[in-house]
């Protein structure tokens, strides 16, 4: 096969191939660029690969990095971007699941290729267009079709989330695990625990924001996987509830974590305790927190104006989204209109502050002046209060004689 009209990513690379191709080495594209070519999907990053080694590539090119000289990779500057490079190679040892033992330099793009993860993954691209496929990948994209290269067991003893990449591309791509890939999964599900958490949970994500989450769900329940991963093992009836939802189409990480702990029922601490187990980021947290407070403000028809100032519009709009599965939500147009109507959106836009307060020699530094800016905050917010310093500072006396 060769590829004509290569996306702009490739051109832009060609000079650095046929650089290393007329030093008398080869250079191919290999990996995501490739596949997602082949499949019609948009690129995001190029990866090459040479029979060169890392001292001969750095010996062609002025500028270059050692991003990652052990494994074999060199990064080569070129009107200003960067391409990384990497020696063919081939793994051994794998005592850990997760990490080869000994990377062995190869001149063969063959030997390279025999220990990558699945057929779609194991093509390789000259700079012409030209594509290497020797282990049936395009046909396995022409039938949709996630499969192991060589022996399954042993390219997921290799690495063990690979197990969790197959579901991830079969969700993303709309394709299926082939049945010998697949029972391989569900005989070495168990190995997921070597794997970081940090390492499942950006292919978990990828998974359900791809274009089939429903398979993606179905797939870790019936390989098990899904036993092995923080908290799910509990939860398998509501996994299967999320993946029977129609039009399951997820955005962000914000709603898929917020579908998960909303269907869980978890509360504010389940909620933070379930997401620290996954190591998500404190904003991840905090996000998924209040997504899920006003999703039950929504199905429980008791959304105010209040609650909709402390969400915020974006997380109400996800909250919206996801209230939208459970066939309780509110008309997004209506939603944007009420907040949109809200005296203030956020404490900045206060027409005071503790400085005034303290200023005007009403209060002073302390816990009390804390608590009145809530109070004035609140009132101004729902409406009982108009937003002038005057009638605030009036507010405000008022307040602290009661
Ligand atoms: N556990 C892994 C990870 C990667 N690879 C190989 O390394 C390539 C690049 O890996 P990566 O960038 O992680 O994945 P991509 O397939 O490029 O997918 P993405 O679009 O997410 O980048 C893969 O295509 C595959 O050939 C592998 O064999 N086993
Ligand atoms: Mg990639």
């Amino acid at each position: 096969m060769k590829i004509k009209n290569l996306p702009d990513e490739f051109e832009k690379a060609r000079p650095v191939m046929q650089k290393i191709e007329a030093a008398g080495y080869e250079a191919y594209f290999v990996g995501g660029s490739v596949r997602d070519t082949i499949i019609g999907e948009k690129i995001h990053d190029v990866d090459i690969a040479s029979s060169a080694y890392p001292e001969e590539i750095k010996k062609l090119f002025k500028r270059t990095v050692d991003t990652g000289i052990e494994h074999g990779t060199v990064m080569v500057l070129d009107n200003d971007k960067g391409y990384e490079i990497t020696t063919f190679r081939t793994e051994s040892g794998y005592q850990d699941y997760r990490r080869p033992d000994k990377v062995t330099f190869v001149r063969s793009l063959k030997e390279d290729l025999k220990r990558r993860d699945f057929t779609i993954n194991a093509l390789a691209m000259r700079e012409n267009g030209e594509v290497t496929d020797l282990f049936g990948g395009i046909a396995d994209i022409d039938k949709k079709i996630i499969r192991a290269v060589g022996n399954p067991n042993e390219r997921f003893n290799e690495d063990a989330l690979r197990m969790m990449r197959a579901v991830r591309f079969a969700s993303k791509l709309n394709f299926n695990i082939e049945k010998e890939t697949f029972n391989a999964i569900e005989k070495h599900s168990s190995l997921l625990e070597k794997i970081a958490i940090e390492r499942i949970y950006v292919e978990f994500i990828k998974m359900m924001k791809g274009l089939k989450p429903k398979q993606g769900i179905d797939d870790m329940i019936s390989t098990n996987m899904y036993l092995h991963v923080p908290l799910f093992a509990d939860y398998r009836q509501q996994l299967s509830n999320i993946s029977h939802f129609k039009n399951l189409n997820l955005n962000n990480e914000i709603e898929v974590w917020s579908l998960i702990c909303f269907e869980f029922g978890l509360n504010r601490e389940q909620i933070s305790n379930f997401l620290k187990s996954w190591k998500a980021s404190n904003e991840v947290i905090n996000n998924t927190q209040t997504c899920c407070y006003a999703l039950n403000a929504i199905q429980n028809d008791n959304m105010s104006d209040f609650l909709m100032y402390l969400t915020g519009e974006n997380l109400l709009l996800e909250a919206n989204y996801i209230a939208s599965f459970y066939d309780c939500s509110i008309d997004n147009e209506l939603l944007k209109k009420q907040y949109s109507s809200l005296p203030i959106k956020n404490k900045k836009q206060l027409a005071i502050n503790g400085g005034i307060l303290i200023k005007n020699g009403i209060l002073k530094p302390g816990p009390m002046l804390g608590k009145a800016l809530n109070a004035i905050e609140k009132q101004v917010v729902i409406g009982n209060l108009d937003n002038n310093t005057e009638n605030i500072i009036n507010f405000t006396k008022q307040y602290l004689k009661e």
